[in-house]
């Protein structure tokens, strides 16, 4: 991972990507073949999702792009903006809090862990980066409160707010939003859209909502299952951040049925 970013031809890549995963497979022991040649590039700053058929490899590709997983054959490169490894967070489907701390101290345990790192110098600089991620999140409010006092969709922003407390320059968001009822989750679409905006952080998306998909990122890769490979990568061609009326408008509709005829 912490290798330099090299094209095909083995030269440097554009500085503009953050990552590329070059022609990346997978296959567990004997198993059948996971993912097949799947290749896929992120610019800074760009929101990329990925939907696809249960079992087409997401969650593995997302594993294999942040270093949990080892690819049986391609490569995955990284770099941030300044050239060096990035700083990568993930945030999943179920809130991981630690329930005998308030909601400020979840996220201060986020900040608290990479104060080692540098990022943050002294002590009032990691209280007001908790300040900060918590107004930034929605949760100055419920600051005080314990994961058990609050909803699903605030223990979410919990997450988001502490996975962002690393500053990564890398955000994987692997089905974050699908234990949310409706209403809650398109609410947090909107929020999640600006807060990515505000942080400019390079965002990578699973989901199987094809909607949520179009209403967040500016290309989605569309994948085949058996074995997991790359269908077609769509252009999201409207202005970041989305607004809410986007999230309902027949643009987003003809998208969205687009996506949803290649998955059928
Ligand atoms: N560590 C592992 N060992 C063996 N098989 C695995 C491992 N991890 C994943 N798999 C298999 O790889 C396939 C793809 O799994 P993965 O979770 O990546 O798919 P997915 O597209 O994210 O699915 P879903 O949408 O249902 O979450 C599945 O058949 C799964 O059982």
């Amino acid at each position: 991972m912490t290798s330099p970013m090299l094209d095909r031809q083995g030269a440097p890549a554009a500085p503009h990507l953050a990552l590329a995963a070059d022609r990346v497979s997978e296959q567990f022991g004997a198993g059948a073949p996971v993912l097949e040649n799947v290749s896929l590039t992120v610019e800074h700053g760009e929101f990329v999702a990925i939907v696809g058929p249960s079992g087409c490899g997401k969650t593995t590709l997302l594993r294999i792009i942040q270093g949990l997983e080892a690819a049986t054959s391609g490569a995955v490169t990284t770099r941030s903006r300044t050239g060096e490894a990035p700083r990568m967070s993930y945030v999943f489907q179920r809130a991981s809090l630690l329930p005998w701390y308030t909601v400020r101290d979840n996220v201060a345990f986020g900040v608290t862990l990479r104060a080692g790192n540098g990022i943050y110098g002294s002590k009032r600089e990691r209280d007001n980066a908790v300040a900060d991620l918590l107004a930034l999140t929605g949760l100055t409010k419920y600051a005080d409160f314990y994961p058990d006092q609050i909803s699903g969709g605030m223990q979410q922003r919990v997450n988001v707010a502490r996975a962002l407390a690393v500053r990564p320059d890398v955000l994987l968001l692997d089905e974050p939003l699908s234990a949310l009822d409706a209403l809650t989750r398109e609410r947090l679409q909107i929020d999640v859209a600006r807060i990515l905006e505000q942080v400019g952080t390079t965002g990578i998306l699973v989901t199987h909502d094809i909607r949520e998909a179009v209403f967040l990122s500016d290309r989605i890769a569309v994948m085949a299952a058996h074995p997991g490979r790359t269908r077609a990568i769509v252009d999201v061609d409207f202005p970041r951040p989305r607004t809410p009326e986007f999230q309902h408008s027949t643009e987003l509709a003809q998208l969205e049925r687009g996506i949803w005829e290649m998955l059928h």
